[in-house]
This record gives structure tokens, sequence and C-alpha cells, in this order.
């Protein structure tokens, strides 16, 4: 809790500033996209998505208005960077009925979470689950693979009478190493990593982990028959696929060799195959019609329940919000243009040119948002500019993508808020807006300290005037440097660690626009 209320790090300033000026509703509405932002990240922590979604009702809990029954047959496996808070609120609840438990989560959380005074997020002493830190670097490793070991175990001893609670959150696939034989752990991770870097797509990465692993894709559910097995999902990807998150323990039959293949040849990785993978990728899958029956998964936390509060956060500091969409990806340079398009037309006191419609139109879908959507948003921008209806706070959410040139310190997040500023730059803006803060609900911009940054259209101008060069800074990919430059960090969102992941939050903050008379 410490580290997100450093979020409103820039609250103290606000008693020094004459509020009559520009420069305190400025100040303001930064202000306040950090407070949005500390609302979305908050509605997502580990333990509050498990309190919302598990029920307790005397002996059985319920889940989405599934009932279960308990009989101190409960057993807990989990895998993910916030599974140790999901499992510390899972114990709370459900706590007097676990038989055993054990958890894979990141290297250090658990020292991590305690310097930071998170102990809410840490199990209790002489809990029945087994913690094992492992992934280093978010890369699978033996204590990764050992404790997968442990918990295929565990599944393999359940009986009918019992019940498998399953905790899931993004990370989870490196946390849950378990390589089918000959493969052996280096060969899948050299694999994995030679498709990342060819630029595969989380999609992609884990259609082909889920065929070497034999715990992913439905594999955990297979090991668990005949007992009952509930997953409590935190989802990190875009549309929320439960066969993709953590590659799909606990989801069968999605898995097909096919798909496989494809993703590899597209990648160029066919022919240099470890022998050991080619094994196994030709071995018909016995699995491939298999169904998961006996197993109820829940989403219980999401880039659109963190949209969705941030909403709630943005009326009360009186705005009107609307969501744009929770699948934003594809290139920050599309996405900053679409962002700056849209500023446009909301702020634009005359109708604004067909042809700015129209690109929104074209870039929304290269950029993951539907047509639908882009039509709704433009119609509400329409009638926000013709009837005046007052502040907007215009939210989205997503995984962009920055193609990697330079060799800077940033994130996906920063370098939007930058580019997000130079589309901003120059348009005929009302003073104190609109501003755009783009973050990472993971607390962490690629490999730097920061979340993100906010930015307006005047970024431009306060970099040169600080000598600053703005597009070098760009060219390097080196956001992180040029924000902690600029204005001594003003405009990063440092928030530390979250202990969540639903991918990043955008927001743009529009300021009421004075209706004309037409
Ligand atoms: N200097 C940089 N400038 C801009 N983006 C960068 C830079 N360095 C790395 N990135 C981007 O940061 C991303 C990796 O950061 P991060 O660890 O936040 O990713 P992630 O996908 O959110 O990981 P996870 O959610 O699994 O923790 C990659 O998309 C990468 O392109
Ligand atoms: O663990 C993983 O595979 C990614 O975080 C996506 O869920």
């Amino acid at each position: 809790m410490a580290r997100v209320l450093s979020l409103f790090r820039v609250q103290p300033l606000l008693a020094l500033v004459d509020r009559s000026k520009p420069a305190y509703r400025k100040m303001s509405m930064d202000w306040r996209a950090r407070q949005v932002f500390a609302a979305a990240v908050e509605s997502v922590q580990p333990d509050t998505v498990v309190r919302q979604s598990i029920e307790r009702r005397d002996d059985s809990v319920v889940i989405s208005g599934q009932k279960f029954t308990l009989k101190h047959n409960l057993h807990l496996v989990g895998f993910g960077k916030a599974v140790l808070g999901m499992a510390a609120e899972a114990e709370r609840i459900v706590g007097d009925h676990l038989v055993k438990g054990i958890i894979s989560v990141p290297h250090g959380i658990q020292q991590t979470l305690r310097q930071h005074g998170r102990d809410h997020l840490l199990l209790k002493e002489n809990s029945p689950i087994k913690v094992v830190e492992g992934a280093k670097h978010n890369l699978p490793d033996a204590d990764a693979q050992e404790a997968a070991e442990q918990m295929k175990n565990l599944a393999g001893q359940l009986t009918d009478q019992d019940l498998l609670l399953v905790l899931i959150s993004g990370g989870g696939s490196a946390l849950l190493p378990a390589p089918v034989p000959p493969i052996v752990l280096q060969e899948k991770l050299d694999l994995t990593r030679r498709l990342a870097a060819a630029g595969a797509t989380i999609q992609e990465l884990n259609t082909v982990r889920r065929a070497l692993s034999f715990l992913k894709g439905g594999g955990l559910v297979r090991h668990a028959r005949p007992a009952q097995v509930v997953a409590l999902v935190l989802s990190d990807v875009i549309g929320d696929p439960l066969d993709l998150i953590a590659s799909g323990p606990t989801v069968c039959g999605d898995s097909r060799s096919e798909d496989v293949y494809s993703v590899l040849e597209r990648y160029k990785l066919l022919d240099s195959l470890p022998s050991s993978v080619k094994e196994v990728l030709a071995k018909p899958n016995p699995w491939s019609d298999d169904t998961s029956e006996n197993v109820f998964n829940f989403v219980v936390g999401s880039n659109s329940i963190a949209l969705k509060r941030a909403g709630l956060r943005a009326r009360e500091l009186g705005f009107r919000p609307v969501v744009l969409s929770p699948g934003v990806c594809g290139d920050v340079r599309s996405v900053a243009r679409l962002y700056g398009l849209l500023a446009r037309l909301a702020c634009a006191q005359d109708d604004p040119p067909p042809e700015v419609s129209a690109e929104v139109l074209k870039l929304g879908p290269e950029v993951g948002v539907q047509s639908w959507d882009l039509h709704r948003i433009l119609k509400i921008l329409e009638e926000g500019r013709t009837e005046g209806w007052g502040a907007t706070c215009l939210l989205a959410g997503g995984e962009p993508t920055v193609e990697l040139t330079g060799k800077g310190r940033g994130g996906r997040n920063q370098e939007l808020a930058m580019r997000v500023g130079l589309e901003l730059r120059g348009l005929p803006l009302p003073p104190d807006g609109p501003v755009f803060l783009s973050g990472g609900t993971d607390g962490q911009d690629g490999p730097t300290e920061a979340a993100g940054a906010t930015t307006d259209g005047g970024l431009y101008e306060e970099a040169q005037t600080q000598g600053l060069d703005i597009s070098s800074f760009l060219h390097n990919n080196d956001s992180y440097t040029f924000f902690s430059q600029l204005s001594e960090g003003q405009r990063l969102l440092v928030p530390g660690l979250t202990c969540t992941n639903v991918m990043d939050v955008h927001m743009l903050l529009i300021p009421p626009i004075p209706v004309t008379e037409r």
C-alpha cells in the first residue's frame, strides 16, 4: 500500500500553487490522472480479486454462483507473479479446509513484500502452502521446474473427493516449466528465447509452450483427475484467453499441432529445432480431443475490470468516463497517433475536418480497437463537443509494442507518453489539457523503475527549454532517461511494486470544452 500511495506524490505540491493560475489546473489534471491510475491498480490487487470472487458460506464456497462443498479436502497450487497475494487471501478465506499447497512465485518476492510493508500479501507462519521462489529475470529455471514437479505430484495424489484450487497470473508460464521428455529445460528455454527475439507474440509463444510442456495446455487438469479443479485467473493477455494465460494449464483440448508448426515456420525455426523437440512434436497428441470436464475457470482480474474501476474514480473526480477498449496493441507510433487524433476531435471548437474521423476509423483496427468501438467513441466525442458535456476521461488498456532500434533505457508506456506529447504539440487545445497518462499496472515499464509517464501538448517546448532534444531520446528508445531529466522527473509515474499485472492503462483527460454557437 505504501508504494501505491506514492502515486500521489504530486499531491503535496498543490498546496504551494496559486489555484487561479493555469499551472495549478494542469497540475490538478496530472494529479487526477494519477489518482485514476491508482484506482485501476488497486482494483486488481491480488488479495482484492480473490476476496471479491470467493464467497464463504459455512462449509462451502461460492464462486460466480457456483457452489463448492469443503470437507477438509482442499488442495492449492499456483504460479505467477501475483500468486503469493492471491494465495494469502485464499488462505484467509478457506484456510481451515486447506490440506496442502504449493505455489511458484518470482525470486525474491517475499523479501521485497516484507521490505515494502506489504505483509498482508504473505502467507501465515506455519502455512500448509509451500512457497517456491524461482524464475529469476522472468526465465524458467531449476527452482521453478522443481516447483512444477511438486505440483504434478500433489495433483497426481488427488481423489474424486478432493478439490484443487489453482491460482494463475501472468508470468505463470516461466514459473511452471515442465518440459516433455526428452526435451530438457535449457532446450525449451532456448527455443522460447529465439521465438521472443524474432518478435513472436505472447499468443504465438504460448501456443508453442503448451505443446512442449506436460502441465501446460490442460496438463495440470489431467494430472489432477478425478478431483474437481477450480482455477482463479488474473489475466495479463488481451481478450483474457484462458488457454493462453500462463499457457493454459487448466484448459484442455485447444492445442493443435498445425498451429505449433505454423508458428515455428513463421519464425524460420523449423529446421534448427533440437531433435528432442522434433521427437515430441512428431508424436500424435493423445490429448487433442480432451475436454476440461470437472474444471471451472474464472477470470477474477483483468484489464477491463481495472478500466471499469478507473472510470468510477474518474467520475468521482469530475470526469465523464468513456472506455475505448481493453485490447489496444500494435506499434506505439500508431497508438500515439490514434490518441492524438481523438484529442483533436474532442477539443475541436468547430467541426473538425472529416479526414480526422476517417483516419481514426482506419487506424483503430490496426491497433486492436474494433470499428464499433471507434464509431461509439466518435459519436460520444461529437455529442460532447456540440452539447458541452464537460470534462471527459477516455480510458483504454492493452499492450502496445515498441520496435527497439536504440540502446537507451525506457519502456512502451514512457515511449507512448512521449509520442502522444508530440502528437498534441501545436494543436489548438485549451490551456489545461488534455493530459495523457500511460502506465503498466505491474509498476514496471520495460527494465525501468517507472511504470509510465504523464504528458500533454506542452511536452516539446518544456523539453526544449531544458535543452533536451526529444527526437534523439526517441530515436535511442531512451524514454526513461528523457523523463528522468525533464523537470526533475515530475512527469514520471513511479508507483513501485504493485504486486499485480493486467497489462497497461492509457487515459486521456479532456477538459471541458466551451460550446460554440453554430
Ligand atoms: N528502451 C526501451 N524503450 C521502449 N521499450 C522498451 C525498452 N526496453 C524494453 N522495452 C519494451 O519493454 C517490454 C518488456 O517490458 P516488461 O518487462 O514491462 O514487459 P511485459 O510484457 O509487461 O512483461 P511481463 O508482463 O511478463 O512482466 C518489451 O515490450 C520491450 O519491447
Ligand atoms: O505467463 C505467461 O505466459 C504470460 O505472462 C501470459 O500469461
